[in-house]
């Protein structure tokens, strides 16, 4: 199943930096993972935001959840969860 997910990443701002860094090297290298893994499909900034629009390739909802509640930056990220299904005028094959 494909589900579109919008992270926006906040952060405290009393977070030491040195924190703040690791945080994120580890959810670079959690998140280059599962890409790699194909669960992760498209990982896209939202321009002039610190929040992210993706694409999640998983087996249901509660795979995803797995996944999300995982991510080092998750206590920090708002979530927002839609699931997708085919388009009848989509050319692709991929999309499902
Ligand atoms: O920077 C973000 O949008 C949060 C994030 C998700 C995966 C990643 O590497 O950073």
């Amino acid at each position: 199943m494909l589900f579109k997910v919008s992270m926006t990443v906040r952060l405290p701002h009393d977070m030491p930096q040195a924190h703040a860094d690791e945080l994120k090297a580890t959810e670079r290298a959690v998140a280059q993972q599962l890409q790699r893994s194909g669960k992760w499909r498209h990982l896209w900034r939202v321009a002039g935001r610190y929040a992210n629009v993706s694409i999640f390739d998983v087996s249901g909802a509660d795979e995803l959840h797995a996944l999300l509640t995982a991510l080092p930056l998750f206590p920090y990220m708002d979530v927002e969860v839609e699931a997708l299904c085919r388009h009848p005028s989509s050319i692709h094959d991929d999309d499902r």
